[in-house]
C-alpha cells in the first residue's frame, strides 16, 4: 500500500476586478470576479516543499490586473482564453490552465432622461460566467450564467406523479412556476479553433432561446421544461457541444384564506426559500466533442 499525491491545482481565487474604459468622457465599466488555477506537475511543492516550478499565486492575481488593462475584457471569453494561453505558453512548468469569471452586471444610470457618462447601477441578480480551459487537450469554453431568477403566474402543472403512503402533495394544474437559473454550455475543439464566436451575441441568444421555452411551454414539470430549453438552445447554436442545467423550484405556496371567509385563486402566495426540489439536467449532443478537462471545476463559483 502507497499513500500517493492525486489530483492537484493551485491558482488565486476571486480576484475581483473592475475595469474602466476611459479614452472617452463616456466611460465602459466591466465587474469581474477572476480565478485562475494552474495544472502540471506540482508533486516536488507538494511532497519536497520545493517551490522552484511554483509561479506564485500573487503573480497570478497581478497577471489577471494587467490582462485587464493590456487586453480586451469584454468578452470575458476572449479575456479569459488570452490569460490561460499566457500561463500555458509563457510559464514553462504550466500545461494546462483554468480561468473562471463571474460578470457582474452594470447599467448606466440615468439622469434627467439621459444615459450619464460615468455613473453606473448594478443590475442583477443574473451573473454571467465563464470558464476556460486551456491544456493537453485543446481548448474549451464554458459559457453560462447564474442567479438567473424566472418566473411564470400560470401554464404550469404538476400532477399524476407516483404516489406512497408519504406522499401529501396535491396534484395542480395551475401554479406558479420560478427558479433561479444555473446554466452552462461547452464550446470545444473545432468550433472554438474556427474562431469568430460572437460571445455576447451567444450569450443574448441562448438566454432568449431559454426564456421562450420557458414562457411559451405549457409545463408539465420543470424537468419538462428544461429539457425543451437545453434542447431548443442546442438547435439554435450547432457551436454549444452540451449544455447543462441546474433548478431550484421556488415553490410558491397557496395562502389558506378559508378561515378568513376570502377567495384565494392562485393569488397570493407565500413564497418558501427551504427546502426546494432541485431539479438538473444535461443536454447533449450525441456527436459532441470529448468535454476532456472542461468540466474539471476549480473555485466552485461557476
Ligand atoms: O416540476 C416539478 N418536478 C418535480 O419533480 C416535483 N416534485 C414536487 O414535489 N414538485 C415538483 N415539481
Amino acid at each position: 500500500m502507497a499513500i500517493v499525491l492525486g489530483p492537484n491545482q493551485y491558482g488565486k481565487a476571486e480576484t475581483h476586478l473592475v475595469r474602466i474604459v476611459r479614452d472617452s468622457p463616456r466611460h465602459e465599466i466591466t465587474d469581474l470576479n477572476v480565478s485562475s488555477a494552474l495544472r502540471g506537475d506540482w508533486s516536488a511543492a507538494h511532497l519536497e516543499g520545493d517551490q522552484s516550478a511554483i509561479l506564485p499565486t500573487d503573480t497570478q492575481k497581478n497577471t489577471a490586473y494587467v490582462w485587464a488593462k493590456t487586453h480586451p475584457v469584454d468578452p470575458i471569453e476572449d479575456y479569459g482564453l488570452s490569460l490561460a494561453h499566457h500561463f500555458v505558453d509563457d510559464v514553462e512548468p504550466v500545461v494546462g490552465a483554468r480561468i473562471e469569471i463571474e460578470r457582474f452586471g452594470w447599467i448606466r444610470a440615468t439622469v434627467d432622461g439621459s444615459e450619464h457618462d460615468h455613473t453606473f447601477v448594478r443590475t442583477g441578480p443574473e451573473i454571467r460566467t465563464a470558464a476556460i480551459t486551456v491544456g493537453p487537450d485543446g481548448e474549451h469554453v464554458i459559457q453560462g450564467m447564474k442567479d438567473f431568477v424566472i418566473l411564470k403566474s400560470t401554464e404550469s402543472a404538476f400532477k399524476d406523479f407516483l404516489v406512497d403512503e408519504y406522499t401529501t402533495l396535491a396534484p395542480t394544474e395551475d401554479r406558479v412556476m420560478a427558479t433561479s437559473l444555473v446554466a452552462k454550455w461547452r464550446i470545444s475543439g473545432d468550433s472554438l479553433s474556427e474562431g469568430g464566436i460572437d460571445w455576447n451575441a451567444m450569450y443574448e441568444g441562448v438566454k432568449a432561446v431559454m426564456v421562450a421555452q420557458f414562457a411559451t411551454l405549457h409545463s408539465l414539470a420543470l424537468q419538462q421544461t428544461l429539457w425543451n430549453m437545453g434542447r431548443a438552445a442546442l438547435e439554435a447554436y450547432p457551436e454549444i457541444a452540451e449544455l447543462k442545467l441546474s433548478a431550484p423550484n421556488k415553490h410558491h405556496f397557496v395562502v389558506d384564506f378559508s378561515r378568513f371567509g376570502v377567495e384565494n385563486q392562485n393569488e397570493v402566495f407565500h413564497a418558501d426559500d427551504r427546502p426546494y426540489g432541485l431539479i438538473q439536467a444535461d443536454v447533449v449532443r450525441d456527436d459532441a466533442p470529448p468535454a476532456g478537462d472542461a468540466w474539471r471545476s476549480y473555485s466552485g463559483l461557476v
